[in-house]
């Protein structure tokens, strides 16, 4: 049975096959480095990545007409401490153009949300401002992951590794990354559980990994129970996407970390 993630990087693959081409884009960047671990590591409050998602696969439409500059600014004044634009078009309606302009309006950190597969990529979002890219584990080989691993941190990009199970945890744990993202989604079932960040995390030595539960989070009880985990960061899509109260909403995701944390 093929999963919508097989599907996804079928798409990807024809994408980068384009992109090799015809290299028209601009490859070289120009814009500072700002760190996520960095910022995270030293915080004493859980630290939010508010993503920009006009929609997904899972959920069909969620703002399709979004103006992603202001809602990105709309996340950064309401305290998130990193912002996640969705750049893949087929699947999530993102588009590369979204991220060149949100590096323009904020000045922090910036994961490119996207299936990378190939250094190509890699060179691509950081020309568009990314900081940080995401690597999925689940949607290629250890050889290859280690590969764009190592080409992303030789061209001072930060790497948001993510797993959803323990193999991918072991491949992120033998590979010593240093910022794993544990998916409460599932990408081949969409099923949604926090328990999979609560299992994992147990297995991650969180004073020098920072570790992120990712999706499905919506109340404060939800980050409260990230914490105690050991998390330090959340990253919130649809909650923020159709919060009507973005300010009230962060303020609520915004907990303290636990003593033993900070
Ligand atoms: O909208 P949510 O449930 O808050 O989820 C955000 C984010 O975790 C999710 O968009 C995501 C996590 N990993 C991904 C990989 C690809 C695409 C999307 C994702």
């Amino acid at each position: 049975m093929t999963t919508i993630l097989d599907d996804i990087l079928k798409e990807k693959e024809k994408e980068v096959q384009r992109l090799k081409e015809n290299p028209q884009e601009e490859l070289e960047s120009y814009y500072s480095f700002h760190s996520l671990y960095e910022a995270f590591m030293n915080s004493d409050k859980l630290s939010v990545i508010g993503e920009v998602k006009r929609a997904s696969p899972s959920k069909g439409d969620i703002d399709a007409e979004v103006n992603p500059v202001e809602q990105a600014k709309s996340y950064v004044n309401a305290g998130a401490k990193a912002i996640s634009v969705l750049t893949d078009t087929p699947f999530f309606k993102g588009t590369m153009d979204d991220l060149a302009q949100i590096r323009e309006a904020v000045e922090v950190p910036i994961l490119c949300k996207d299936f990378i597969i190939d250094r190509v990529q890699i060179k691509r979002a950081k020309a568009h401002g990314a900081d940080v890219i995401l690597l999925i584990a689940s949607a290629m080989p250890k050889e290859k992951l280690l590969d764009l691993y190592n080409e992303a941190k030789a061209n001072h990009v930060e790497v948001l590794f993510e797993v959803h199970n323990e193999d991918e945890l072991q491949i992120a744990l033998s590979m010593g990354v240093d910022i794993i993202g544990i998916n409460n989604r599932n990408l081949k079932t969409f099923e949604v559980n926090p328990e999979v960040t609560e299992k994992l995390a147990k297995q991650i030595r969180t004073s020098d990994t920072l570790l992120i539960s990712e999706s499905g989070i919506r109340t404060t009880e939800d980050a409260e129970r990230v914490t105690r985990t050991g998390a330090k960061g959340i990253l919130v899509g649809e909650t923020l996407m159709k919060s009507k109260n973005i300010k009230k909403t962060v303020d609520e995701l915004v907990v303290p970390l636990m003593s033993d944390q900070v």
